[in-house]
């Protein structure tokens, strides 16, 4: 879909069988496209690009007829809570053909390939998390991806709603697990933040591959809180949720990281209430995640905000959080965390496995991460590039309320808080915490946005590298 020239292409076809102008502004940056077409005195109908999911060769009248698919977003304003967008479909006749180009499923995609009536094409499963993000998950399925299933002729597919938080993991060791351990293809469609794409991973993490394992190709739609993953992936770079990419993208493996905590850790469910014990290897407990691990004021952050109180207001929900741990009530600084925190930098020629220390007994903010978005615009890390595999660290000491806040503002400017002074930026290959806090709220962190409790005198350690057991499709 690359393309650098702004040029208009008009041509004479039909609109759903009625003789129509198409007129395509093609522009330099893709997403601001546009396609028109106008029937004698009717009003003018715009599509925008950003809204466009594909072209399909798909005869309904006349010989060189395609249907465009495409997401309507203009709900009214009163509905927009209950329904993202619906899909609508358009026929044409003699579209521009600059815009055919851009937009028909290219013969080579992954879903063109594996899916509809492929030879031998994978197992296709549907995840819907009915309860991430605001809730929404059901209501694309139904309005969106079923109608687009329906237009493509797939009709071959289980789909799993979610009816616990322990759904998918049930899902992922009952059913992708084994048929993947027996060398099965499967692709899941999974619409969820990035929890689901977590539990799916450590799922499937938490017992032996065969010889045989078909690593699972996983589309996601982001319908999460933040969906760092799918923001970072450039799968949410437009208005489709996720639709576009699932049919022009391809797989990539989708790099993790591992966290190994000391014996007491443990995972915090039911809003913080309750604790489960994490997975063991070799009877160490692990977590492995794809997109965060952090100490500190962002693993506060989430885990304060993880409650009903807070999650009906989206991404709002985090700010609301900031705001009370920032400035504490009685008017003091934010909580200076107390700890060792040391790197391990790539290996280069001569140094060994060194860890090093940072020269600082308590710290404001420590977070190693993959992606380069942890919300749509707040860019963390912005030397990260899609599925790069690097695990870059951001940390600096205790700020002031209003310190905290500037370096936070200048990561949601294209993350200019990497080259601010306060600030540490630089790629690892590990992280170690051994945390020295009395209190254990301050002894939490943050992995993939679930949370564990460290024990006193208790410490976690960060590797990347890990050997991917998904692939994950992402945009040409
Ligand atoms: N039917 C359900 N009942 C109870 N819990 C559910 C159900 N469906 C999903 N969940 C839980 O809801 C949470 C949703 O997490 P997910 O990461 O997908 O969304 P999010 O936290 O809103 O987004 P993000 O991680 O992108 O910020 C998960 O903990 C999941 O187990």
């Amino acid at each position: 879909m690359a393309h650098q020239e702004s040029a208009a292409v008009t041509t004479k076809g039909k609109a759903d069988g009625k003789p129509v102008t198409f007129t395509y502004h093609r522009h330099a940056n893709a997403n601001d496209s546009e396609l028109s077409w106008e029937q004698d005195a009717a009003p003018v109908r715009r599509l925008a690009a950003q809204d466009i999911v594909a072209v399909l060769h798909k005869r309904v009248q006349e010989a060189d007829d395609l249907t465009v698919l495409y997401v309507e977003n203009t709900v009214p304003d009163d509905k927009k809570e209950q329904v993202p967008g619906a899909l609508e479909t358009l026929v044409a006749t003699k579209l521009p053909q600059p815009f055919s180009h851009d937009f028909l499923l290219p013969r080579d995609a992954y879903w063109q390939t594996h899916q509809a009536h492929a030879p031998g094409h994978p197992a296709l499963h549907i995840l819907v998390s009915v309860k991430s993000g605001t809730g929404k998950a059901l209501d694309v399925w139904e309005h969106m991806l079923c109608p687009m299933l329906y237009e493509l002729e797939a009709s071959d597919y289980m789909l799993h709603l979610t009816t616990s938080e322990n759904s998918v993991t049930d899902l992922t060791r009952d059913t992708f697990l084994p048929q993947a351990n027996l060398g099965v293809a499967q692709t899941v469609i999974l619409l969820s933040g990035d929890g689901g794409m977590a539990d799916l991973v450590n799922a499937i993490l938490s017992e032996k591959r065969s010889k045989s394992y078909k690593k699972p190709t996983i589309v996601l739609l982001p319908l999460g809180t933040g969906n760092a993953l799918a923001n970072s992936a450039g799968i949410a770079a437009d208005n489709t949720m996720g639709l576009r990419t699932l049919l022009h993208g391809s797989p990539k493996e989708l790099p993790l990281f591992r966290a190994t905590f000391s014996p007491g850790a443990r995972l915090l469910v039911n809003e913080l209430r309750d604790e489960r014990p994490l997975q063991k290897l070799n009877g160490t407990p692990v977590i492995h995640g794809a997109v965060v691990c952090s100490w500190g004021l962002h693993a506060s952050l989430v885990a304060d905000s993880d409650s009903s109180k807070y999650r009906k207001f989206g991404a709002e929900r985090f700010p609301m959080a900031a705001k009370d741990l920032l400035y504490p009530a009685d008017g003091a600084m934010p909580h200076p965390y107390k700890g060792r925190v040391s790197v391990l930098r790539p290996s280069t020629e001569g140094k060994g496995d060194d860890w090093e220390p940072i020269d600082r007994e308590t710290h404001g903010y420590v977070l190693a991460t993959l992606v380069s978005q942890l919300e749509k615009g707040f860019t963390i890390s912005p030397m990260s590039r899609p599925l790069d595999g690097k695990l870059r660290l951001v940390h600096f000491g205790p700020l002031s309320g209003k310190g905290a806040m500037d370096v936070m503002t200048k990561a949601y400017d294209g993350g200019k808080h990497a080259t601010d002074e306060r600030v540490g930026y630089e790629e690892v290959e590990g992280v170690k915490i051994h945390f020295e806090e009395e209190e254990a709220r301050w002894r939490r962190v943050c992995v993939d946005g679930k949370i564990v409790q460290v024990e006193a005198g208790g410490w976690v350690a960060l590797k990347s590298g890990i050997e991917g057991v998904v692939d994950l499709v992402v945009g040409p």
